[in-house]
Order: structure tokens, then C-alpha cells, then sequence
């Protein structure tokens, strides 16, 4: 990541700061710039407080960012969001109690119940871990798939295999969410140990947010973690209206990192910031892009989108995706740019086909010259080459949305193209973040993931929080106790 640049070491003055400026360790990370404001000064006691180094680099690389020009009403701003961690829990905390854990392991099945990614269960190990290893006892709750009511072939039952491997203990499955027969297993519980609730959607008043049921998961436990990105964006009983009977309530591993990426780092960016909006539609995306306008250096467009983007120009799509009533709004976006000096690009060239289809007929053509009956499918190798320089100058990049239909071989250079161009730029120190949904397949694909800065987990959620949304699974936890400095 940011090793290659940055500081190995950061001096700490004494503090000399407003008594009313406060920060937590999320918070630094979140801290916004401003360029009318008087310097602060950090003491090193209360960066260790907040779990710092002064030699981490990548700290120091953000500090030596944000310290020079701030003011104490923009940080008090910031600290409101920051949310108690599960960092915070110590074994003094943890030891003997019994721990309600909501993560997001909705990972994909096959026919056979095999598990085909499972980047989620993966991603909510590091937090399990640090409640077993505390001596907690771990009642783990997770939805998978859209069940409606109980239905065997969305049963958690298939996950506990890879969980106990990961884990490296075995964890022990009930076969309800709530009841006596859980209730039982739970008293059973060994410290140290994992409980892994059957389906919480399983009961229809966990998409209700229904109070009763929030009450009963919560009296099986102590305190709470919640650690299901992937479902933040959802006020359900077991990620909002627990909350609501269970303190504390505190952040998980991974719902950290992806608030220091999605936010922190997208808010106080290193630049020049670029962002890369594909997929399917831009009526999906405006949120996003209008939000990232506020933001970013430079904004690249690609995917089906772009000729809605063309043809309100006057540029003849022949039959691609275009939505005839955003006409209008790309008109404005591309204004709204101009007007905010963010340099926008669009593909100059493109790869069409004569069919929707992987075997369809393709050739390579200028952005103009779409004949009738063919339709754009992915960016073509001069809009390759031009991204690829716009990007060759940037420290942060954020990536939302494939370049083109990437499911066909055909049609998926472009967006393989920018997995491989990000992967470089990972390996030279850029900021490199995968905004979730299909970008993260094409990342995986190539098979660059591990390069990345961060892959996020969850695609709406991701995408909420992009559009500068607060999502009620965060808004609902414990906020961090304020470190004076
Ligand atoms: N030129 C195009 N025409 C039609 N569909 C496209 C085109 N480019 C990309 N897509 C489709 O967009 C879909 C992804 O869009 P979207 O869901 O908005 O992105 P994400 O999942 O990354 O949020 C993919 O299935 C891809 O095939
Ligand atoms: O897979 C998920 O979201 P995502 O497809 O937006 O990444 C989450 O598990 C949330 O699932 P939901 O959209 O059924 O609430």
C-alpha cells in the first residue's frame, strides 16, 4: 500500500490544541481537510491510546496529510461518526461473555450446497477471533439468500465445515435462531466457543425490524458486534433493532475497514482522486457519480451507461443500451464536471456487436461511428490506453461498475484492463478501492483481489454509502468514547 511513500517516522508536539477537539482512532482516518484553518498537534500518548504507532507508515502518511490544515469544528463533525470498535473489548470485557456476532456469510451455493466463494466467511473471521481468543462465547447470526420462511436449501448448515476450518475450532450449528432448544446450546457454551444460529430470515420479522423478535435474539447474549457489512443498509432486528436491547453495541473488524475505505478514504482522498463508474445503467449510478463529482479529480465512464451519455450529445448509438428519459441528466452531469473542474471522460472508442450474445460478430469502432443495428459492448483499445494514462498520475482510485459486458469473453478486455492497470497501481503505492458488485468479480477473475487496497464486501451497501448515505446497521451502534488531545 502507501509503505513505498511514506514517513517512517512522525514527530508528536505537546498538544496544544482547543480543549473542546477530540479524536478517535476512526476518526483521524475520516478527518476532512480545510484550508482556512489553524495547524493541530497530536501527543503521542493519546495515539497509542487510540492504538496508533507513530512509525505505522500508513498512519503516518494520513496524519502527515490531515494534520497540516484542519479545525476543531470539522473534526468534532467527523468524531460524531465514529462508532465504538470491537478493538475496544478487551479480554477484561470479553471473558465469559456471551457475544451476539451479526456478519454477512451470504456466500454463494451451487446445486450441491458447495460453498463457490467464500470471501464473505473469510472476511469475519479476524473479528470471531479476537472474541474467542478474549475468552467470549460467540453466538454467530447470518442471513443467506431471500428465504421466505424456512426453506431447506438456504440453511447455514453448509458453512460450518469452512467456519470450523477457518476458525480452527469447531463450531457448533443450531437449528433455530431463537427458542428453548437455542437457548440450551447457548448455556452450553464453553468460553472460547461459536454458536452459528441457523438463518435469521428464516422468521419473517427479521426483514420487519420487528421489536419482539430484536428482544429475543438479543436476551440470548450481553453485548453486541455487528460486522455484516454486506447488510448494513438494511434496518433489520438483527443488525438495527437488537441494537436497541443489547450495550455495548460495537463495530466489527470488517465493517471498520470498509468505513475507513468507503469513507475516510474517499472523503479525505490522496491526490489527484479518480473514480471509475461502469455497469449496466445510469440511472443506478447517479447517486454515486453526482456524490463522487463533489470529490474526485477525475471521473472515468464506461459500461452500458455511456450511451446515454452519447446520445444526449447527438451521437448515434445504433441499438445499445440507452435510457431515453436520462437524457437530460447526462446533459447535466457532464456540465456539472465541467463546472466543478473535474476532468470526465468518455470511452472514444468502442467494441460493438451484431447481437447481445458471447458468439455475436464484433469489431472495434470510433465512439461515432455506431452503425444501425449494432450495439456498444465494451471500450475499445484507444479508451483503454487513455484511461489507463489518466490513471498513470493518481493516488487514490476508487472503481464502481464493469466497462463492459465482461460475462462474455468478446466484451471483457476493457474491464479486465482496469483490474490489471489497478493491480499496478496498487503495487506503486496508489490507493486502489473496489466498490463492490461486479467489479469485484472482475478483480477476482484476473485474479489480482489480493493487491487491492480494499475489495468491499458489500455491493448496495458499498454503493449506499457512496452516494453519501448513512446506513441505519451503523447509525445504530455505540458511539467511540472521544480521546482528548
Ligand atoms: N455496454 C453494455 N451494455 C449492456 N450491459 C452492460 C454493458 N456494460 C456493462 N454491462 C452490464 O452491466 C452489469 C453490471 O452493472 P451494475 O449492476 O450496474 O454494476 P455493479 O454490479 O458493479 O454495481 C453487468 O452484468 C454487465 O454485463
Ligand atoms: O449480498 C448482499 O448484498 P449485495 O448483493 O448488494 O452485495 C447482502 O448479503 C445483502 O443481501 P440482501 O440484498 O438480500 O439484503
Amino acid at each position: 500500500m502507501a509503505s513505498a511513500t511514506a514517513p517512517t517516522t512522525l514527530s508528536f508536539l505537546p498538544t496544544t490544541t482547543s480543549s473542546s477537539t477530540t479524536l478517535t482512532r476512526s476518526s483521524l482516518l475520516h478527518l476532512s481537510p480545510t484550508s482556512s484553518s489553524s495547524s493541530i498537534s497530536l501527543r503521542s500518548s493519546s495515539l497509542s491510546r487510540l492504538g496508533f504507532s507513530a512509525v505505522d507508515p500508513l498512519f503516518a502518511l494520513r496524519v502527515a496529510s490531515k494534520v497540516r490544515s484542519f479545525n476543531s469544528k470539522a473534526v468534532r463533525g467527523v468524531v460524531s461518526m465514529a462508532k465504538k470498535s470491537v478493538g475496544d473489548l478487551t479480554s477484561a470485557d470479553l471473558k465469559g461473555k456471551k457475544v451476539f456476532v451479526r456478519a454477512d456469510l451470504n456466500v454463494p451455493l451451487n446445486d450441491s450446497q458447495v460453498i463457490t466463494d467464500d470471501t464473505r466467511i473469510r472476511a469475519a473471521v479476524p473479528t470471531i477471533k479476537h472474541l474467542i481468543q478474549n475468552g467470549a462465547k460467540v453466538i454467530l447470526s447470518s442471513h443467506l439468500g431471500r428465504p421466505k420462511g424456512v426453506t431447506p436449501k438456504f440453511s447455514l448448515a453448509p458453512l460450518v465445515p469452512r467456519l470450523s476450518e477457518l476458525l480452527g475450532i469447531q463450531v457448533v450449528k443450531a437449528d433455530d435462531v431463537i427458542g428453548p432448544e437455542v437457548e440450551k446450546l447457548v448455556a452450553s457454551l464453553p468460553d472460547g466457543s461459536v454458536l452459528l444460529l441457523e438463518n435469521v430470515r428464516f422468521y419473517k420479522e427479521e426483514e420487519k425490524n420487528d421489536p419482539e423478535f430484536a428482544k429475543k435474539l438479543a436476551s440470548l447474549a450481553d453485548l453486541y458486534v455487528n460486522d455484516a457489512f454486506g447488510t448494513a443498509h438494511r434496518a433489520h432486528a438483527s443488525t438495527e433493532g437488537v441494537t436497541k436491547f443489547l450495550k455495548p453495541s460495537v463495530a466489527g473488524f470488517l465493517l471498520q475497514k470498509e468505513l475507513d475505505y468507503l469513507v475516510g478514504a474517499v472523503s479525505s482522498p490522496k491526490r489527484p482522486f479518480a473514480a471509475i463508474v461502469g455497469g449496466s445503467k445510469v440511472s443506478s449510478k447517479i447517486g454515486v457519480i453526482e456524490s463522487l463529482l463533489e470529490k474526485v479529480d477525475i471521473l472515468l465512464l464506461g459500461g452500458g451507461m455511456i450511451f446515454t451519455f452519447y446520445k444526449a450529445q447527438g451521437i448515434s448509438v445504433g441499438s445499445s443500451l440507452v435510457e431515453e428519459d436520462k437524457l437530460d441528466l447526462a446533459t447535466t452531469l457532464i456540465a456539472k464536471a465541467k463546472a466543478k473542474g473535474v476532468s470526465l471522460l468518455l470511452p472514444t472508442d468502442v467494441v460493438i456487436a451484431d447481437k447481445f450474445a458471447p458468439d455475436a460478430n464484433s469489431k472495434i469502432v470510433p465512439a461515432s461511428g455506431i452503425p444501425d443495428g449494432w450495439m456498444g459492448l465494451d471500450i475499445g483499445p484507444d479508451s483503454i490506453k487513455t484511461f489507463n494514462d489518466a490513471l498513470e498520475t493518481t493516488k487514490t482510485v476508487i472503481w464502481n461498475g464493469p466497462m463492459g459486458v465482461f460475462e462474455f469473453e468478446k466484451f471483457a478486455v476493457g474491464t479486465e484492463s482496469i483490474a490489471k492497470k489497478l493491480a499496478d497501481l496498487s503495487g506503486k503505492g496508489v490507493t486502489t478501492i473496489i466498490g463492490g458488485g461486479d467489479s469485484v468479480a472482475a478483480v477476482e477473475k484476473v485474479g489480482v483481489a489480493s493487491v487491492m487496497s480494499h475489495i468491499s464486501t458489500g455491493g448496495g451497501a458499498s454503493l449506499e454509502l457512496l452516494e453519501g448515505k448513512e446506513l441505519p446497521g451503523v447509525l445504530a451502534l455505540d458511539e467511540a468514547t472521544p480521546v482528548a488531545v
